[in-house]
């Protein structure tokens, strides 16, 4: 359990006190404004498997708990923030862990989505399909120069569904979400200001956190309840049809997973990742 302990007194350089959840999740919250920066922490490029994702899930159950007054989700990587569901876990799964993973996937975006208070993204580096969605999920995204996000899924022969597209209408122009998902494109920092798929950019991680910092300091004058409510009103409808049809939503991605294109896809897809370096 994450404990909120406020003493105004300390200095402004110390207000962050680490309260480490778990090894994936590094959790410090600012005694001074009850903000909490949470931080993915799964090397190299903290892609989302089933422990990544209940570890998030938990943070953020226990920041609901804990009347957080804002989160500032961020990562340990130099240059990457998160790239997706780990690809490993999808390829030749384990059928029993691959439905594990998307209900996973399907609660954390569930509390992230819908979380009671202000939520935002300091993307200091990528943020590629499952990070792309996380991002989507905040209400506010700040990125590094030279850094790509979206959705790519189509490039990867699967089509997302409802609740991602979801993410996307809530942030981008309908025209800008046909574009993207269609092209599964991925898009560098200034297009992705340009289109409004993030929201600022900054020069550096300890700057994303700031801009973070900053948004989420607008809503001090607003009452946590009104926020919390409004916020229902406008993302519960996503919300409800995914809960009532997580079944058919797991069943969809499971299929998707099993094609055997998609299977061939991902084996070359892989191979591609790891023979970049050689
Ligand atoms: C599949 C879906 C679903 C149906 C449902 C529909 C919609 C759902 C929408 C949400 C769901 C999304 C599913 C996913 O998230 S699938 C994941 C897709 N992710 C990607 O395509 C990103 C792939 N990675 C990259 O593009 C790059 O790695 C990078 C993030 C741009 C970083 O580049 P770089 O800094 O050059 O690092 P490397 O490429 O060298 O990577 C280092 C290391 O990490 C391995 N790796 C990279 N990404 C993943 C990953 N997602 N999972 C597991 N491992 C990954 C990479 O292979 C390298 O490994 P080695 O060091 O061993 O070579």
């Amino acid at each position: 359990m994450i404990s909120f302990l406020m003493r105004r007194t300390i200095p402004r350089c110390r207000a962050y006190s680490s309260q480490t959840t778990s090894e994936l999740t590094k959790v410090e919250v600012n005694e001074k404004t009850g903000v909490a920066v949470v931080t993915l922490n799964r090397p190299p490029v903290n892609g989302l498997n089933v422990a990544a994702l209940r570890s998030l899930e938990k943070v953020i159950g226990d920041l609901e708990t804990n009347k957080c007054k804002g989160l500032i989700l961020s990562s340990s990587s130099k240059n990457i923030f998160c790239a997706g569901l780990d690809l490993t876990e999808i390829y030749k799964p384990d059928q029993e862990k691959l439905k594990s993973l998307w209900t996973a996937f399907q609660d954390l975006w569930i509390k992230l989505y819908g979380a009671s208070f202000p939520t935002t993204a300091a993307l200091n580096g990528h943020a590629i399909a499952g990070g792309c969605v996380l991002a989507l999920s905040c209400d506010y995204r700040v990125m590094v120069p030279n850094s790509s996000i979206g959705l790519n899924e189509t490039e990867l022969g699967i089509s997302p569904t409802a609740w991602i597209i979801a993410s996307m209408q809530n942030v981008l122009s309908k025209r800008s979400v046909e574009l993207a998902l269609l092209q599964g494109r991925i898009y560098k920092t200034n297009q992705a200001l340009e289109i409004g798929l993030i929201d600022e950019i900054a020069n550096d991680k300890d700057e994303t956190i700031k801009k973070c910092e900053e948004f989420i300091a607008k809503y001090s004058r607003v009452q946590s309840l009104a926020f919390s409510l409004t916020k229902r009103e406008l993302r519960g409808k996503a919300i409800s049809e995914l809960t009532s049809n997580r079944q058919g939503d797991l069943q969809f991605f499971v299929d998707s997973i099993n094609n055997p294109s998609v299977q061939k896809f991902l084996e070359k897809y892989l191979q591609s990742l790891k023979s970049k370096k050689n």
